[in-house]
């Protein structure tokens, strides 16, 4: 994200990949516009939030018209990067680990998992999803300042000794799968996916806050 050009809110900031896979999907069948209605409805945003989010980037759509689909693909692509590759690291190739490395996410944005670590032998060598997994204990040697995003799937009590690692090697965000709360330097940033609180969280808006059901 090219924050030196505009500053806008992280809500609307973590929005904009989900407006980009939908664009391009909207791209590929050859349609040429599209209303904040119909986007509203594709990805389960409200209209009105569509279009404070696309303010912040100028008078993008025309009234009675919509937005224009390429216009909007290839402003959304330069503002995500998306000409540019991102290289990540997954260190810990477990369960989750394992499913991220099958898991083309290339397919849909430009990032792409480089590199693997794990500490068993019977992985270390082995090659999951096109990627080779080296042992951590090569980290540094093997860490190129390129890759600055790393994605750690290992268990919760070695997360925060790794992290520290790869702050040291110049890694400078981390998406979190772990259960552990990591502390890092603020020049580094920690994404924290919590799958078990994001289910409870579901689980307590079904109860408490019921969606009406269709007449
Ligand atoms: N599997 C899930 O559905 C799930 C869901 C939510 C959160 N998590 C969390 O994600 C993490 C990974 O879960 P999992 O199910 O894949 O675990 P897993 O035990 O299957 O995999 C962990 C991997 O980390 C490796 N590892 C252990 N110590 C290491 C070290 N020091 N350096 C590098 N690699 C090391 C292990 O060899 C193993 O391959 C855990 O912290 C878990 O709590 C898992």
């Amino acid at each position: 994200m090219k924050s030196e050009q505009m500053k806008i809110p992280q809500a609307t900031a973590k929005r904009l990949p989900l407006y980009y896979r939908f664009l391009e999907n909207l791209h590929s069948s050859g349609k040429q516009r599209v209303s904040s209605t119909e986007l509203s409805e594709a990805v389960k945003v409200d209209s009105a939030t569509i279009r404070r989010d696309f303010s912040y980037f100028g008078a993008l759509g025309k009234k009675g018209y919509g937005y224009n689909v390429n216009y909007l693909l290839s402003f959304f692509r330069e503002t995500l990067d998306q000409d540019e590759l991102t290289k990540v690291m997954l260190v810990g190739v477990g369960n989750l680990g394992t499913a991220f490395l099958h898991y083309n996410f290339f397919k849909n944005n430009n990032t792409q998992i480089e590199m693997a670590f794990d500490v068993d032998e019977d992985k270390v060598g082995t090659n999951v999803g096109g990627v080779e997994i080296h042992d951590l204990n090569q980290f540094e040697a093997l860490h190129t300042e390129n890759i600055t995003v790393a994605i750690l799937t290992v268990p919760a009590p070695v997360a925060q000794k790794i992290a520290d690692r790869l702050v040291a090697a110049g890694v400078k965000g981390i998406l979190n799968f772990t259960p552990a709360r990591l502390t890092v330097p603020d020049s580094v940033r920690v994404h924290h996916i919590d799958l078990a609180v994001e289910l409870q969280a579901l689980v307590y808006f079904l109860k408490h806050y019921p969606l009406d059901s269709p007449q």
